[in-house]
């Protein structure tokens, strides 16, 4: 016995009841096709793994963003996944070590995150995505946000926007151009993260307030990150960043922000959120990031990831309900002919049973479905 009540889930974890059940698969499988028009094919890695295998093989991802168990089995820690990159990366580094690069891989599935936060107190999220494992270049991040473009078309969100980030920004700049101790760099990033000007000034860290003014539009940001004084490590960013926003400005809104960091704990160079209208907060992510490989060789990758989630309580990938009640005594053959031509039927099975009360929107009346 239990005094939990039956019908009580843990914190952040839900049912998805009718219609929302469907639409999430309807959705995973819009952005599955679209990533797949691409090149990009469909792994499905397990639900849960070894501890060690989930924060090994991804440069800094966190033990605490696991929730773990000791297996009985194998009496190892194992993690459910918080997230399937790392574990793309895990395949693309072992079982398909050998398969010609870039790797062009895609997935969907579920993924448990120990903590919830503010705007998404949902533990558990439906993520889908691709990655594409052996360069991060320019060509490989414009590819990869083209694909992410055309999977949020396919999944029906509109007015689109991306803001870009350059998560190992500042941390370059500190260590090179612009020059500041390595364990002040901590506090630096967390003024830029809280566009703390009088900050920066008490740091001694004058120099990074362009950064601050530079979030916004995208051509804006860039025409003030030059003034910078920072040579090629600026640059290089600069004219990457330029380039990808040319391939997307005709399509959906560009913004940067150079030094947003959160979210982006293992990305690289480049980084970016996407947004979808009417739609609350970010509705997925992605970047460029670096696979260890077991000998400790690195691989760069770049991806992104959808979350699923939000796009269902938007109300997207919702399907016309068409759905014809047949009364008692309906021929077979008539049931199986209106199902060949779309239509859901939902059979009587005893004489009390109600169309209307059964969600129907039609009913069956021996000559055609005629509107309930
Ligand atoms: N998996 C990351 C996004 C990403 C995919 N590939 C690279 N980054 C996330 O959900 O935040």
């Amino acid at each position: 016995m239990t005094d939990i009540a039956p019908g009580l889930l843990p914190e952040g974890l839900h049912d998805r009841l009718p219609p929302e059940a469907e639409s999430a698969a309807t959705l995973l499988r819009a952005v599955m096709d679209a990533t797949a028009t691409h090149g990009y094919e469909r792994v499905q890695p397990p639900l849960a793994e070894f501890e060690a295998n989930l924060v090994g093989r991804l440069k800094s991802t966190r033990q605490q963003d696991l929730l773990r168990f000791v297996d009985p089995v194998s009496q190892r820690t194992l993690a459910l996944r918080p997230d399937m990159t790392a574990q793309v990366g895990r395949i693309a580094t072992t079982r398909m070590a050998g398969t010609a690069r870039p790797l062009r891989l895609a997935y969907g599935g579920a993924v448990l995150k120990v903590r919830g936060t503010q705007l998404r107190p949902e533990r558990e999220m439906l993520q889908t995505g691709v990655e594409l494992i052996g360069s991060d270049t320019v060509a490989a991040v414009a590819e990869v946000l083209r694909v992410a473009l055309d999977a949020l078309e396919a999944a029906g969100v509109t007015g689109v926007s991306v803001d870009l980030t350059l998560p190992n920004l500042v941390e370059a700049l500190a260590a090179g151009p612009m020059p500041l101790a390595a364990d002040k760099v901590p506090e630096l990033q967390a003024c830029l993260d809280g566009k703390d000007a009088a900050g920066l000034t008490a740091l001694g860290a004058d120099a990074y307030q362009p950064l601050i003014a530079a979030a916004g539009p995208i051509d804006q940001a860039l025409k003030r990150l030059r003034t910078l004084n920072a040579g090629d490590v600026i640059e290089e960013r600069l004219d990457a960043v330029s380039i990808l926003a040319d391939g997307l400005r005709n399509r959906v809104g560009v913004t940067l922000d150079p030094t947003e960091r959160h979210g982006f704990e293992y990305q690289s160079w480049i980084g970016f959120s996407l947004f979808g209208e009417g739609i609350p907060g970010e509705i997925g992510r992605g970047g460029s990031y670096t696979i260890v490989h077991a000998d400790g060789r690195e691989e760069k990758a770049v991806g992104f990831s959808i979350y699923l989630d939000p796009l269902v309580s938007a109300g997207l990938g919702r399907s016309e309900r068409r759905r014809v009640f047949l009364p008692l005594g309906t021929d077979e053959s008539v049931a199986a002919g209106l199902r060949a031509q779309g239509w859901a039927t939902v059979a009587a099975i005893s004489q009390g049973c109600n169309g209307t009360k059964l969600g129907c929107t039609h009913q069956w009346n021996g000559l055609e479905a005629a509107p309930l």
